[in-house]
């Protein structure tokens, strides 16, 4: 998989050096380049912001220097008139008013040959931008959540990480993948490991009796109780009744 990120704090993202995610750029896995945005400026002082069209507080950032970039690592943009191509790379724009990112989504974004990054700051980007590639390619907002950070870069690698991972030899062992809080939809069960006490703490004796089936219906026991309890609104009785897609 090829990733793009455009930001005005490239340095951010040093931290996509290390780990599973560094090991795997350094193994051709991903090829992750990050763009500062200010290498497309043309001022002396590569401004990339200015005051918001019919007033209000804080800056929106240029359309200029986002298209020079964005052209930078998008193909050829095919003429609008040709409509978005289907098959070209994914842009995306985390945003507060965004789709929400969640694992199906991730385990989506993983299929992608091609996800370009785009990391707003400041009141955000120039609607045109989104507009402009919108016409040209397939363009999404992702929200992660419902609150406001004060840029994309967080959003961007947290999104990175959870879509990393999925890619095949990225996590050394797949198996590790399967039981996790929202693989299954629910949350994952309790982990433990040695010593067997623990500050007068005992492992639950069914995960030392070897019964691997008794182990199996622990453990989905556990995810149920505890998605009941702390997030009922994934249970699947809670969406019987939503049957239209949420996708936006
Ligand atoms: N939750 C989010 N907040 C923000 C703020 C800015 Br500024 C850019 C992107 C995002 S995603």
């Amino acid at each position: 998989m090829r990733i793009d990120i455009i930001t005005i704090f490239p340095a951010f993202f040093d931290a996509l050096d290390i780990s599973l995610l560094g090991k795997a750029r350094q193994t051709g896995l991903i090829d992750l380049q990050v763009h500062d945005l200010r290498d497309h400026t043309h001022d002396r002082h590569r401004t990339v912001d200015d005051t918001p069209y019919g007033g209000g507080a804080g800056m929106v950032m240029k359309p200029e220097p986002w298209g020079d970039a964005l052209d930078a690592v998008l193909p050829q943009a095919t003429d609008a008139a040709a409509g978005p191509a289907v098959d070209g790379p994914l842009v995306i724009f985390p945003s507060p008013a965004g789709v929400r990112f969640d694992q199906a989504m991730a385990r989506e974004l993983a299929a992608e040959e091609h996800l370009v990054f785009g990391c707003g700051r400041y009141e955000g980007i120039d609607q045109r931008v989104v507009d402009h590639y919108a016409a040209r390619t397939r363009v999404r907002l992702v929200s992660l959540g419902d609150y406001v950070l004060n840029g994309g870069e967080v959003a961007v690698m947290a999104m990175i990480e959870a879509v990393g991972r999925l890619i095949p030899g990225v996590v050394g062992n797949p198996e590790s993948l399967v039981e996790e809080s929202h693989e299954n939809g629910l949350l994952e069960y309790p982990s433990y490991t040695k010593p067997a006490s623990w500050r007068d703490l005992e492992v639950p004796p069914v995960l030392l009796s070897g019964n691997h089936g008794a182990i199996a219906a622990w453990r989905h026991d556990q995810q149920l109780e505890r998605t009941r309890r702390v997030r009922p609104d994934l249970l699947p009785e809670a969406n019987a009744e939503n049957t239209h897609s949420t996708r936006g």
